[in-house]
């Protein structure tokens, strides 16, 4: 059965770094890939725009193509979008389909922040996309909790539903959604750094402009 993988975000707005990187991983992995948009992200400011606003530029970004899906279901939910819990649930939901939570290398260094985030190996494998700029060193505490987890096929994944951790070489790209935000502040258009279903409709981005 082909993994499931999740790749979480705050997605405000989504961007070309995201979609690349989800993308590769697919192909990486031999995946199915849904992209989660956070509701309430934990540990950090509140998004600029609205999820439903978030949820719409997703659903542009996405246009035309079947690799690469949506999965609205934090949004659903009251509260801080714990990844642990939306784990749990897919968990129950898909048996035991090997599930791999992507997450970029900023993200994974500080997973011992998250919550409940040993239980996050019991559940799903974790597939770390590189990313520019981030160290590979983690903290001690991550380091050992990852120590004899690691495996470098996309095969060894399907041998069992959890517990191990991938490293995915993708093509680094210096795209940040803070960045874009900060252009579209400031009154400039950063067409090519945005998926071209979102640029060409001028209302998706109205939030981020001033
Ligand atoms: N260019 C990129 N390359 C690899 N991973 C990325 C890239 N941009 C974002 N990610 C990863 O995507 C996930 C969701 O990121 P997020 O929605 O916070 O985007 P962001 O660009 O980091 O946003 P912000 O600048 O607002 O923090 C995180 O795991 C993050 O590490
Ligand atoms: O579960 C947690 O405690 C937790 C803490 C920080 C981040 N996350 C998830 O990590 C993903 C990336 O977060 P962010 O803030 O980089 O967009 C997103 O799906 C968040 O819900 C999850």
């Amino acid at each position: 059965m082909k993994p499931l993988a999740l790749f979480g975000g705050t997605f405000d707005p989504v961007h070309l770094g995201h979609l690349s990187v989800a993308w590769e991983a697919a192909e990486l992995l031999d995946a199915e890939v849904r992209l989660l948009p956070a509701s309430i992200p934990p540990h950090r400011q509140p998004p600029i725009a609205s999820a439903a606003q978030r949820v719409a530029i997703l659903r542009a970004a996405l246009q035309d193509q079947s690799r690469l899906s949506l999965d609205t279901r934090e949004l659903d939910r009251e509260g801080p979008s714990f990844t642990v819990d939306t784990l749990t649930g897919l968990r129950a939901e898909q048996g035991t389909r090997p599930l791999v939570l992507l997450i970029g290398a900023d993200a994974f260094a500080n997973l011992a922040s998250w919550d409940r985030w040993r239980e996050l190996f019991e559940v799903a494998h974790i597939g770390v996309l590189s990313r520019p700029g981030v160290s590979s060193i983690l903290p001690p505490e991550l380091e050992q909790a990852v120590t004899g987890r690691r495996v470098t096929t996309a095969d060894a994944l399907r041998d069992q539903p959890a517990g191990k951790v991938i490293e995915l070489a993708v093509t680094p790209l210096e795209i940040s959604a803070t960045r874009i935000r900060e252009l579209l502040a400031a009154g400039r258009d950063p067409r090519y750094l945005l998926p071209c279903g979102v640029f060409d409709d001028p209302a998706l981005l109205a939030p981020y402009r001033q």
